[in-house]
């Protein structure tokens, strides 16, 4: 194991490593550029990290909030990564709705992503860099919403996408992998026995990214509890 992966006794540890980590970062870039921007994932992971970052007492005025991926579905969905952050981050830490940038799930997929693409651009232009990303990583490997066997898992050009993933009959928006390599902080969590093998074959399984999309996350930093690296030697 590399000093890059964090490993706690608990999903609860990790969860805290991770969010100490980006209110550091978020902390230094508010320090040296006056605003910073932090792209997060969704799923069911982040919900203890989301509520250790509200007790962190981030300048929320100063940071842009935006989404690594997002189920097109309402905002008021269940399986709405956006309501998950909402409950968790948004309403307990009173972050003021200018600062969050979601992905309209309401709306037709590709035109969803082209709409997230332009409020990436307008806020920070071109070329993004956001200051963090977190990502997670699903049992069957995927990251963000890049599942195996997508092959724009090896778009370097590309900022976000729409596409159909069959394994869930669902459309999705995504970032695709220049966004989130470029950020100036990648993190990963990732915790529970469940995660074991995906987070073996992201970070030591022979190289396929095409079937191992979170393969692309080797050169992150990790946080996980003692169970998601059970695996790794
Ligand atoms: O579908 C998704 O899954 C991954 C992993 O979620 P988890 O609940 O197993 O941690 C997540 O990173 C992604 O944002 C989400 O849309």
């Amino acid at each position: 194991m590399t000093d890059r992966i964090h490993v706690f006794s608990d999903a609860q540890g990790a969860a805290e490593g991770c969010a100490r980590a980006i209110a550091d970062r978020l902390n230094e870039a508010i320090a040296l550029r006056g605003t910073a921007s932090l792209a997060v994932s969704g799923g069911s992971t982040p919900k203890l990290m989301f509520r250790e970052m509200v007790e962190l007492g981030l300048d929320w005025s100063k940071i842009q909030l935006f989404w690594v991926d997002e189920r097109v579905v309402p905002p008021t969905d269940d399986q709405s990564n956006y309501r998950m952050t909402r409950e968790n981050l948004i309403v307990p830490g009173h972050l003021p709705e200018t600062q969050v940038h979601r992905v309209r799930g309401e709306m037709e997929a590709v035109a969803a992503a082209a709409l997230y693409q332009s409020e990436i651009e307008a806020a920070l232009g071109p070329e993004p860099r956001f200051d963090v990303v977190q990502c997670g990583v699903g049992d069957d490997g995927h990251t963000a919403s890049l599942f195996p066997g997508e092959p724009m898992v090896a778009d370097r050009i590309g900022l976000v996408a729409a596409l159909w993933v069959a394994k869930k009959n669902q459309w999705r928006v995504t970032l695709l992998p220049k966004p989130i390599l470029a950020a100036r902080s990648l993190y990963v969590l990732s915790s529970g026995a469940d995660k074991a093998v995906a987070v073996q074959s992201a970070l030591q399984g022979p190289d396929n990214p095409l079937g191992v999309p979170s393969q692309m996350l080797r050169d992150a930093e990790w946080f996980s509890d003692a169970a998601a690296v059970q695996h790794l030697a």
